[in-house]
């Protein structure tokens, strides 16, 4: 589903990602660790064309990222992405912001979208929310109407930039138990930047863990968590666990 092939990324002179090798199966749910600045965010950002690589090869779903020849848009049809900071369309309502992208980008009957949307709000607990807007909703609610909005257009692959870490804690579990859920979904890909060690162990097949912009690690998560390899992926654990 995703291949990086001795993948470099560069912000000026900044060396963001170095020699990133990396794949992903269809259907693997994969939760990247590090410390902060240590490049997860631009790597998963690479993943849907947000940040261009410039050494390297990228093939998401079968598309040549380093190829500029690539459509950016028909490659994001297939690869969700949900932000710390939800962006809705502010001046949507609910239902409206999980229609708007079937509807202009896969011309997605209306009753079909309707219907799609309304289930889809029943999958994260939102049903009665549909005709608010996004503002008059919690930062939990918001996320979960994120999510919803991302399944819309039915992607094989959904990237999540530290979907948490804006929430209060009262709401960050209803967003991760919405995360399982949709991991359950074997067909699923799911890449998670997070700092949620919980989520991590319950719902990854496998932890990478980055510093400095490179891949340190990359096991099975209950072999990470256990048996961590790399000194800094030891310090990195024992500060986090208590
Ligand atoms: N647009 C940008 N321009 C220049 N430097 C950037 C840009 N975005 C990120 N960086 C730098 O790249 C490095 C990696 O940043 P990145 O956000 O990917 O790290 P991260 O591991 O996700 O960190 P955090 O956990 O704090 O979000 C950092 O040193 C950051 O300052």
């Amino acid at each position: 589903m995703i291949e990086f092939n001795h993948v470099e990324k560069y912000y000026g002179d900044f060396h963001a990602l170095k020699d990133i090798n990396l794949e992903v199966d269809p259907g693997e749910t994969v939760v990247l660790l590090g410390p902060s600045g240590s490049g997860k965010s631009t790597l998963i950002r690479t993943i849907n064309g947000l940040e261009p690589i410039q050494e390297g090869h990228l093939i998401v779903n079968g598309f040549d990222l380093a190829d500029p020849k690539t459509d950016m848009n028909k490659m994001r049809k297939n690869v969700g992405m949900v932000f710390q900071h939800f962006n809705l369309y502010a001046n949507k309502t609910v239902l409206e912001n999980i229609m708007l992208a079937p509807r202009k980008v896969l011309k997605m009957d209306e009753a079909e979208n309707r219907a799609a949307a309304e289930e889809l709000l029943r999958l994260v607990g939102l049903v009665d929310k549909a005709d608010k807007m996004p503002s008059s909703l919690s930062g939990g609610q918001q996320q979960r109407i994120a999510i919803a909005r991302s399944l819309a257009m039915k992607p094989k692959a959904l990237l999540f930039d530290e979907p948490t870490s804006a929430l209060d804690p009262e709401m960050v579990n209803d967003v991760l138990n919405i995360m399982k859920k949709i991991a359950a979904d074997s067909e699923m890909t799911m890449l998670v930047v997070t700092h949620e060690m919980g989520f991590a162990r319950q719902v990854a097949d496998r932890v990478i863990f980055m510093a400095d912009g490179e891949i340190l690690e990359d096991a099975p998560t209950a072999e990470f968590f256990k048996h961590p390899k790399e000194p800094r992926a030891q310090k990195f654990l024992s500060q986090i666990q208590h």
